[in-house]
């Protein structure tokens, strides 16, 4: 038992990886799935493409390195946050798609909500805003469309999860309906103070509390695979959502240390220790992750379009083949141009919250050319994230004091005009780790350490390292100029 198996259970595709006993990568497996778009603003997976997708790259990973069941000494799961599936306990089958996190169906439901005066109630109790993104009213949703949903649910027929959940169900052959404290305070019906379910929340939403899951740390004993999946029975000891597992894996063990993921969507996290800081500038309170029962809480920054916006210029504007020719265009873009892209596709997330308002651009010359769109939108990210850290610079000053340092990773990450200007803009020190795997790490840890064969929090933090620092540059002036000029491009947007 020298090998961990991590599961990352992703928006667009599933992976596993093989980590070894020094927590090595020694191989991975990724399969994409179908988005399915029913409806403008509505985004579904087939549950069972979530499943086949995860089972098959465990078996293709495991047939990679040649391991079998035996030498696996346990699993560990992370996975998409929010996205809401409700199954059969009898037949194990979903009732419906997955109603995944970027899904906007409920917007006139939480609209009301926050009409009828729950916002404080909501925020007070589950750290979250009344928005669309998290699970609570997409499952008020199902239980109220799905025919036959409410009642089935009433008679203890049903079974609610998160991604994390489905697949623990499914991985333990039904015997288990778990999910992990992380995954829990994203669902808006969970009590992030008292670590427990709010009954107060599931009888606003209507919400029947049988179908929920047990709530375990994030180190723990999630169940045992049923032996016909993997050729035996494998312990899974480790979950988290994939923002948590990133802080995680990020070593931000710390009150103060802070990480921010570059993927399709931007997630900035603020450790903030063992009490929840409420925010002044809409970020959301969450746990970060739960270990031998004591909570440690975070502000969360959600930025919904980052690595996105890349692909938008590969597969809208069409003008790059490949994501990294960004950097040698925004490099020749010209430097008299200000062009600003405001990428609020699908809305803007935090500090703004406007679920309805879309994108713009500014500046715009007859010379305007691919160069300096590139460079508008590597940019946007670097602004964004500015708007994210005073948000959570602010809140973090009036609880505890010193800035911290802002650790990167993702896809996105890897870009090295992008990171530049982040740390340009935001007039701070970027960090970029050698190991840009930080989700799946964050869970292989979990796992590993629940099982005896990784170090503990200190020794693993200290086996960070550093792959590359980006120090800010730019003069103050040109900094302060920039900002403000990005703040009257997302005023103009909203007013729109
Ligand atoms: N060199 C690069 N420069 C700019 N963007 C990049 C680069 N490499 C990848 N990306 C962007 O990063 C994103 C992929 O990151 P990843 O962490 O795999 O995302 P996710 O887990 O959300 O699918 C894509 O949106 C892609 O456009
Ligand atoms: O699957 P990702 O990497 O796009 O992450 C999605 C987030 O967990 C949504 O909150």
């Amino acid at each position: 038992m020298t090998h961990i198996l991590a599961i990352d259970q992703g928006t667009t595709s599933s992976r596993a990886i093989i980590f070894d006993a020094s927590m090595k990568i020694v191989a991975t497996a990724q399969e994409e799935f179908d988005q399915h778009f029913p409806q403008s603003g509505w985004v579904e997976h087939e549950a069972e493409d979530l499943w086949e997708t995860t089972l098959r790259t465990c078996r293709d990973v495991l047939k990679k390195t040649g391991l079998a069941a035996e030498d696996i000494a346990g699993i560990g799961i992370t996975n998409q946050r929010e996205t809401t599936l409700l199954w059969d306990r009898e037949t194990g089958e979903a009732l419906h798609r997955a109603i995944v996190w970027q899904d906007r169906r409920t917007s006139s439901m939480c609209r009301d909500l926050r009409e009828a005066g729950h916002e404080d109630t909501v925020a007070s109790k589950t750290g979250l805003l009344l928005d669309p993104y998290f699970s609570g009213t997409k499952l008020k949703w199902l239980l109220d469309n799905v025919e036959g949903a409410r009642e089935k649910a009433e008679a203890g027929k049903l079974a609610f999860g998160t991604v994390d959940a489905w697949i623990i169900w499914k991985l333990t052959g039904g015997k288990r309906h778990v999910t992990d404290a992380t995954n829990a305070s994203r669902t808006m019906l969970y009590d992030i103070r008292k670590g427990r379910w709010s009954s107060t929340i599931c009888a606003l939403l209507d919400v029947p509390m049988n179908v929920l899951p047990d709530v375990l740390d994030c180190d723990a004993e999630f169940g045992t695979t049923d032996a016909e999946y993997l050729g035996g029975e494998i312990k899974i000891l480790g979950v988290a959502g994939d923002q948590q597992a990133a802080t995680l894996g990020q070593a931000c063990f710390e009150p103060g240390m802070l990480k921010s993921t570059y993927g399709t969507g931007c997630f900035a996290l603020l450790n903030t220790g063992t009490e929840p800081v409420v925010s002044k500038n809409r970020l959301l309170t969450t746990i970060a992750y739960q270990l031998g029962g004591e909570r440690t809480y975070a502000l969360e920054g959600s930025i919904f379009i980052a690595g996105a916006v890349v692909q938008w210029l590969r597969d809208g504007l069409k003008i790059i083949k490949e994501a990294k020719e960004t950097q040698s265009l925004a490099e020749a873009a010209d430097d008299s141009q200000n062009v600003i892209l405001v990428p609020a596709f699908t809305g803007l997330g935090a500090p703004y919250w406007e679920a309805d308002c879309r994108g713009a651009v500014f500046g715009l010359t007859r010379s305007t050319g691919p160069e300096e769109m590139a460079r508008a939108a590597l940019q946007s990210v670097g602004y964004q994230t500015r708007d994210l850290l005073e948000a959570m610079h602010s809140d973090w000053k009036e609880a505890a004091g010193e800035e911290a340092t802002l650790r990167v990773d993702g896809g996105m990450s890897a870009s090295d005009y992008a990171m530049q200007f982040l740390a340009d803009i935001s007039g701070a020190p970027v960090d970029r780790p050698e190991v840009l795997e930080t989700t799946a790490i964050g869970v292989a840890w979990l796992a590993g350490k629940k099982a005896g064969i990784y170090p503990g929090m200190k020794e693993f933090a200290e086996g960070w390292a550093l792959e590359r620092r980006f120090e800010p540059k730019m003069e103050a002036e040109r900094r302060d100029e920039l900002y403000a000029c990005w703040k009257s491009a997302i005023k103009a947007t909203m007013a729109f």
